[in-house]
């Protein structure tokens, strides 16, 4: 696989509505989320989702920590997240600032759901179904956003 670009703004990929993989493709798909991974951190991001890299798959990853771009971002590990769903949302709502790498430069309020319950796969193929709050949940929206053709844009106040 060839060295991944991130796809900016008004590149039709981000505009697409990205395809469930099937657990058989997740051992495939392997070395592409290292490269993901690997993309996300030498930009200074805290998350990152595929078809920012031009692969309209249902895959992202959460990776919050505090960097030069996001100063108090919590600390978690990187998680990969594989077909991941929204199961309960709050009424509650907080409004935060967000930024993508699709959209550099740009930052802008956006209101999300303040906790949120959600599920995904891992790559072993394991269910996981976990719950959000805060800045990490705001990430988890921002990235299910883009697996929808949508983008942080969309959503500002
Ligand atoms: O472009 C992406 N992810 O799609 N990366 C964003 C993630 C993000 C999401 C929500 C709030 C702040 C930041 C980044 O600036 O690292
Ligand atoms: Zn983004």
């Amino acid at each position: 696989m060839e060295t991944l670009t991130i796809a900016q703004l008004g590149n039709p990929i981000l505009r697409e509505h990205a395809t469930p993989l099937s657990a058989a493709q997740y051992q495939e798909f392997a070395p592409f989320f290292n490269a993901l991974q690997l993309k996300m951190l030498e930009n200074n991001g805290v998350g990152i989702a595929a078809p920012q890299v031009s692969e309209s798959i249902r895959a992202f990853i959460v990776a919050s920590r505090p960097n030069p771009r996001y100063p108090d971002a919590p600390m978690m590990e990187p998680t990969l997240m594989l077909n991941p769903e929204i199961t309960w949302a709050s009424e509650s709502m907080e409004k935060d600032w967000e930024g993508c790498l699709s959209i550099p430069g740009i930052r802008a309020l956006v209101n999300r759901h303040s906790h949120i319950e959600v599920r995904y796969d891992t790559l072993e193929g394991k269910e996981v179904k976990t719950q959000m709050e805060g800045f990490i949940a705001r990430i988890f929206q921002h990235e299910l956003d883009h697996l929808n053709g949508l983008v942080f844009l969309d959503r500002a106040e």
